[in-house]
């Protein structure tokens, strides 16, 4: 098979997307007398290690999940230069000429650094560490924080995400509190993937949930998509709000509009 991103002539008997067929036999035995999977290529290019990985331990790995487990040391510069070639390929491929043109020369190397370093980090590198104290004083208030900066993108055109998040726990004498500052870092490192924002608010619950274990969590967003302002129907005012409740905020309306009420910075 030959890839136009290689040098003229050049061929590589492992596909960069695909079937994954070598994968696909590591996921079940093989019948009795057939082959066993290949040992991955040691040509192939990094991320398709990194997929027979994912693959192999049936793990999803779609654009808003963290693959940072995956990924061996030193692999994620090999996938800053993959991706670089291949967003080159694309600047050919919109007859943009990257060599003469000074403003696009380096551009494909920005746009990869700023997938994998910058605005989909949250798939690349693992969850930030939080410090968990015991609940000492046995504090059983709603706490609010908020707004925090949501950076996003959608996955449907890459287009960025742009809004605020609250949070709203209500601690038990078992729940874990943690600093402030790491809800911040949490929605970062969730909202750092192309997400779609019910899913987004649904996997910051599901992590706060586990890292801090509440009697209730409630969290409202709320976001300009820019896919519907820049493109598309180009509304430019338009905005998504949404929220999860969890715990006692399900069954407790009161405490539901209490959440609702204070949310600071929201008119
Ligand atoms: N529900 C939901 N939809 C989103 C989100 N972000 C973007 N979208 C929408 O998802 C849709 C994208 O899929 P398609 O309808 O196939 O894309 P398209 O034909 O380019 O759509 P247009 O934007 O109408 O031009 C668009 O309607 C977006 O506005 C999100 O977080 N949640």
């Amino acid at each position: 098979m030959t890839y136009d991103w290689l040098a003229p002539g050049a061929k590589t008997i492992a596909p960069v997307r695909g079937p994954f067929t070598g994968t696909m036999r590591a996921m079940s035995s093989p019948p009795a007398g057939a082959m066993a999977p290949l040992p991955p290529d040691p040509g192939s290019p990094v991320s398709v290690k990194i997929r027979e990985r994912l693959v192999a331990a049936r793990k999803r790995f779609h654009a808003n999940d963290n693959i940072a487990q995956f990924i061996e040391p030193g692999e994620l510069a090999q996938l800053l230069d993959e991706v670089e070639v291949k967003i080159e390929g694309m600047l050919d491929s919109l007859v943009i000429d990257t060599e003469d043109d000074h403003n696009t020369r380096h551009t494909a190397r920005r746009m990869a650094k700023m997938y994998l370093n910058e605005v989909f980090k949250g798939r690349y590198v693992p969850a930030p560490p939080i410090t968990e104290f015991p609940n000492v004083e046995r504090l059983n208030e709603l706490m609010i924080v908020g707004p925090l900066t949501v950076r996003s993108a959608c996955s449907h055109h890459f287009c960025p995400v742009v809004g605020r998040i609250w949070i709203g726990v209500l601690p038990s004498e078992h729940t874990n509190v943690i600093g402030l500052s790491k809800y911040a870092r949490l929605v970062d490192w969730i909202m750092g993937r192309p997400q779609i924002q019910e899913e987004a608010v649904v996997q910051l619950a599901d992590l706060i949930m586990e890292k801090t274990q509440p009697d209730g969590l409630a969290i409202m967003m709320e976001a300009s998509h820019f896919c519907m302002s820049w493109r598309g129907v180009r509304e430019m005012d338009s905005k998504m709000i949404n929220s999860v409740m969890r715990g006692v905020f399900l069954k407790d309306s009161a405490l539901r509009r209490e959440f609702l009420a204070l949310l600071p910075g929201r008119n």
